[in-house]
């Protein structure tokens, strides 16, 4: 079953009503939180062998240890429907559908965030996830791991050769193994660890990898600890982080200053008279060269490294982008976008794809009516097939009215997290619509005998976060491509542009 629900009927709601022990529920969980269920699973958050209660939870905010009084940074929850939560199982699939652990619920709780299962987490079948293979159980690395110190390392982006010569700097001040623990965070956790594994030849022979899901927690100095009680688990004695860390569980060291010298060496900082250090890669320099497609210089990383840091990082000009058009009926969205996708077709080299409302409502979106929910379903499906468009490198032009600031916030995170987003808000006043009214809507909606119009009788909520707007009452239809058009040169987004 890959649908979240129980399949013992409804539970009613109240989780204090002791559930039979036939009780199983089914549940997918959010990309993190399943994350967290293999870390559990293998062993990686000890003592923790499932989610928190509510007591353990409050204990650890408050005092930063468990109830049993061993140090803890950060809650682990898991968060469900409240009828999930009454369950006495509670079987975890992944997006796939395919069964992952059970959670034996054992004191469900809720707070202001929703409900929460807590108990020990069990895998139900043979552990799955992306590079399965390569993360033995914590308990297996720590015992093939050679004596003596180990310096944990839990790197979020490539490695490269400043990075690298800080782990070997510390590596052989401590004579320790390094164990690189790559954390599986980003669209792409894949490649980052490709990166990590690019980087073979530079590292510290002995050296130990071992990707771990550990996906960032908001506050820094908990996410560090948190990572440092990892990296614990896996056998490190030491760890490298930027963050300065009071009652870590293993001993918490700041990179070591290295520099470049003359001869492109990175080296000791010590080791290198001022005079003789030449300056490093900026990350805004980096970005940039990324963004380019430019090569990155050899004194700052390996071409191996280099081509895993371009496949998480490509040009813009290989990457695809969105524009959402957003605005009242007869604002001038539809126009805007088809002289929009015709200029792109002329002159860009990306396949361009038109989502404009009348075409989805008959296709992707065919049933859906013009309530508040149907209309949040509409866009964000709009907002899926851009997102699928925008990471394949095509560019997407989608016209909807686009009434609620969280729908469009919704495909603004999908579409980012593949490519380019630009929010376009046509802005037109309504009194300039109703005079168009081009299909008769408005007097329709004026006359009742069309119900819940947007601007009418719906709400339209004004973008306050568009990174354009055009008014087509004071603009004429070229002038607002044209803008639409520079904005997306001004981003990186569209290169050359032959005028025509
Ligand atoms: N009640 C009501 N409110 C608003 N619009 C209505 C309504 N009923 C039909 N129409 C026609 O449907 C078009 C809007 O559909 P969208 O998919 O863009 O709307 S939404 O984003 O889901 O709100 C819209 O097209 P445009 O004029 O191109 O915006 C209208 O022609
Ligand atoms: N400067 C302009 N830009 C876009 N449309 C304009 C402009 N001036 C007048 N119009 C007219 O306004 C109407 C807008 O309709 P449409 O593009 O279907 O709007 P929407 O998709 O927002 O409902 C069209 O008839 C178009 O010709």
């Amino acid at each position: 079953m890959s649908a979240n629900g129980t399949d013992a009927g409804c539970p009613g709601g109240n989780v204090d009503v002791p559930a039979g022990p036939q009780r199983r529920a089914t549940w997918v969980p959010e990309p993190a939180e399943l994350s967290d269920v293999e870390l559990l699973l293998d062993g990686a958050f000890p003592p923790l062998r499932g989610f928190l209660t509510a007591d353990e939870v409050e204990s650890v905010r408050t005092r930063q240890r468990l109830t049993a009084d061993v140090p803890w940074p950060e809650p682990i929850v898991l968060t469900v429907p409240q009828e999930i939560a009454a369950a006495a199982e509670v079987e975890l699939h992944d997006v796939e559908g395919a069964p992952v652990a059970v959670v034996r619920n054992d004191a469900a709780w809720s707070d202001a965030t929703g409900w929460h299962v807590a108990g020990p987490v069990e895998a139900v079948d043979e552990p799955t996830g992306v590079l399965r293979r390569m993360r033995p159980p914590a308990e297996q690395v720590r015992a093939q791991l050679p004596a003596g110190p180990v310096l944990g390392v839990l790197p979020e982006s490539p490695l490269h050769h400043r990075e690298l010569a800080q782990i070997r700097q510390l590596a052989a001040e401590l004579d320790a193994h390094v164990l690189l623990l790559p954390r599986m965070t980003g669209p792409r956790p894949e490649v980052l660890v490709q990166s990590v594994l690019a980087a073979g030849p530079e590292l510290p022979e002995s050296t130990t990898i071992v990707p771990v899901p550990l996906v960032r927690r908001s506050d820094p100095k908990r996410d560090a600890l948190l990572a440092a009680h990892v990296a614990a688990a896996y056998g490190a004695t030491h760890l490298i982080a930027e963050t300065a860390l009071e009652r870590a569980p293993i001993q918490v060291l700041e990179p070591p200053e290295v520099v470049r010298d003359q001869a492109d060496r990175w080296r000791p900082a010590a080791q290198v008279a001022p005079a003789d250090s030449r300056p490093g890669l900026s990350d805004e320099r980096l970005r940039e060269l990324l963004d380019s497609g430019e090569d990155l210089p050899t004194w700052f990383t390996t071409p191996a490294i280099a081509e895993q840091q371009r496949r998480l990082h490509p040009p813009l000009a290989a990457r695809g982008f969105t524009v959402l058009f957003t605005g009242l009926s007869g604002a001038g969205k539809s126009t805007l976008a088809r002289a929009l996708r015709d200029e792109l077709s002329r002159h860009d080299h990306r396949a361009v794809t038109l989502l404009d409302g009348d075409v989805v409502r008959r296709t992707l979106c065919e049933g859906l009516g013009f309530s508040a929910e149907d209309r949040s379903r509409n866009v964000r499906r709009i907002g899926y097939v851009a997102a699928e468009i925008t990471r394949h490198g095509g560019a997407a032009i989608c016209a909807p009215i686009a009434p609620y600031h969280a729908d469009r916030d919704a495909v603004r995170r999908m579409v980012r997290e593949a490519g380019g987003f630009v929010l376009v808000h046509v802005a037109t006043p309504l009194g300039e619509c109703e005079r168009r009214d081009r299909k008769g809507l408005y007097r329709r909606a004026r006359t009742g005998s069309l119900p819940e119009f947007t601007g009418i009788s719906a709400p339209y909520e004004f973008p306050d976060d568009a990174d354009l707007v055009l008014d087509t009452s004071e603009l004429s239809q070229d002038e607002a491509v044209e803008r639409v058009v520079a904005l997306l040169r001004e981003r990186g987004w569209v290169r050359s542009w032959i005028s025509a």
